[in-house]
């Protein structure tokens, strides 16, 4: 090129006439740089385009899938003929998305037992089935179980069981579930129960992490949102999440709105995992664990008023002084603002204490 140029450069200087192809091979070469330059980013955009192409193609044919699932499961609901009933918090689900995803969720392996509560008109039921599950599913309406024990009962035999009755009072789950022997996989379990039952199940169920390993749930969004969040601090702190974070670490799943059930529920929901915490996971007490969360629930007795004023109904005033010290949170405390380990340090402070100041029994 420098040549070339020097050569233009020079005949021009001598007044010659240059030639054509010479006084323009700059600008050509110029000009086939450019057009190199421009074929990589119009061979890139075609390329993209043929990708948006397919990814559109792709996103049409889930839709249609996803569509046809949903319908399926309108279906089943529909088939049932039955009038969904309120007071049982009957929401049946009908979105194909929120299933599999409850049912992802669970891990499932071939052959895992999964304890289903209120399976309703079986939606759940059928996912968790044909992921090879043996399902255990206690529902406490006698129609839907009738229903149930006609219809998906015989097709699926023997890995479908179910009990028609109130799971908060049926006493056969301890037995249903016990491992025989310990290498033997823990349980699971999917629910999509009603709302106003949720903290019941959850007393029933978390501590049996020597039972069940991953618990699913479908909860009400505001309520899961402070269940899971472990910030001492906030207003919603309640006595329930100390229990939860005692026996479990609580993770989020998804949001799902009322229109992926039948009839829709006023509240938005969400899907909600707990992984329960084994025995040997669980932080000592100094205790039985039913007087830790009754000292945690009388901590909690005036959530507006500070810590100090609850204490005062459980404990002496100068093991109150000590405890201030040992937690080292200041006076002011308020009964939200502390996490689940410093309930446990507290209960195990004000016992220990109380065991001192008791009289000796050999005396
Ligand atoms: C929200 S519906 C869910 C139904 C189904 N699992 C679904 O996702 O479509 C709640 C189900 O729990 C049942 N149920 C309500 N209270 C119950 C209880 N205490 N024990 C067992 N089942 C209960 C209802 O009858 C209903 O079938």
């Amino acid at each position: 090129m420098s040549l070339s140029l020097s050569r233009v450069a020079s005949s021009a200087l001598a007044g010659a006439r240059i030639p054509h192809r010479e006084r323009d091979a700059p600008r050509r070469r110029r000009a086939l740089r450019v057009c190199a330059l421009a074929r990589g980013p119009i061979r890139l955009s075609a390329n993209k385009k043929k990708k948006k192409l397919e990814k559109q193609r792709d996103a049409k044919s889930k839709d249609r899938e996803s569509r046809k699932r949903d319908a399926t499961l309108v279906d089943r609901v529909n088939d049932a003929e039955h009038e969904a009933r309120r007071w049982l918090g009957q929401h049946f689900l009908i979105d194909a998305s929120v299933v599999t995803d409850a049912v992802e969720a669970a891990r499932l392996n071939e052959g895992d037992r999964v304890l289903e509560i209120g399976p309703g008109t079986g939606n759940l039921t059928c996912e968790l089935l044909s992921r090879g599950a043996n399902v255990l599913a206690v529902e406490k309406d006698r129609n839907l179980a009738e229903k149930l024990r006609k219809g998906l009962c015989v097709e699926h035999g023997e890995a479908l069981r179910l009990v028609e009755g109130d799971f908060l009072k049926w006493d056969g789950l301890a037995a249903a579930f016990a491992r025989t022997s310990p290498e033997q996989p823990r349980a699971k379990v999917v629910a999509n129960i009603p709302y106003n039952i949720t903290t019941d199940v959850l007393k029933v169920l978390l501590p049996m992490g020597d039972v069940f390993e991953d618990m699913i749930f479908m909860f009400q969004e505001e309520v899961a949102q402070r269940l899971v969040r472990d910030d001492a601090g906030g207003g919603d702190y309640r006595a329930m999440s100390v229990r939860v974070h005692y026996y479990s670490k609580p993770y989020y799943i998804r949001f799902v709105p009322p229109t992926c059930f039948m009839p829709p529920p006023n509240v938005d929901s969400c899907l909600i995992g707990f992984k329960p915490k084994e025995p040997h996971e669980l932080l000592p007490l100094n205790g039985t664990e039913n007087q830790f969360f009754t000292f945690v629930q009388a901590c909690f007795a005036q959530k507006r008023k500070m810590l100090r004023n609850n204490l005062k109904a459980v404990c002496e005033e100068n093991t109150m002084e000590g405890a201030f010290a040992m937690l080292d949170r200041g006076d002011k405390i308020r009964p939200q603002e502390l996490t689940m380990e410093e309930y446990v340090r507290l209960f195990n402070f004000v016992r220990e204490r109380a065991a001192e100041s008791a009289p000796s029994s050999e005396q």
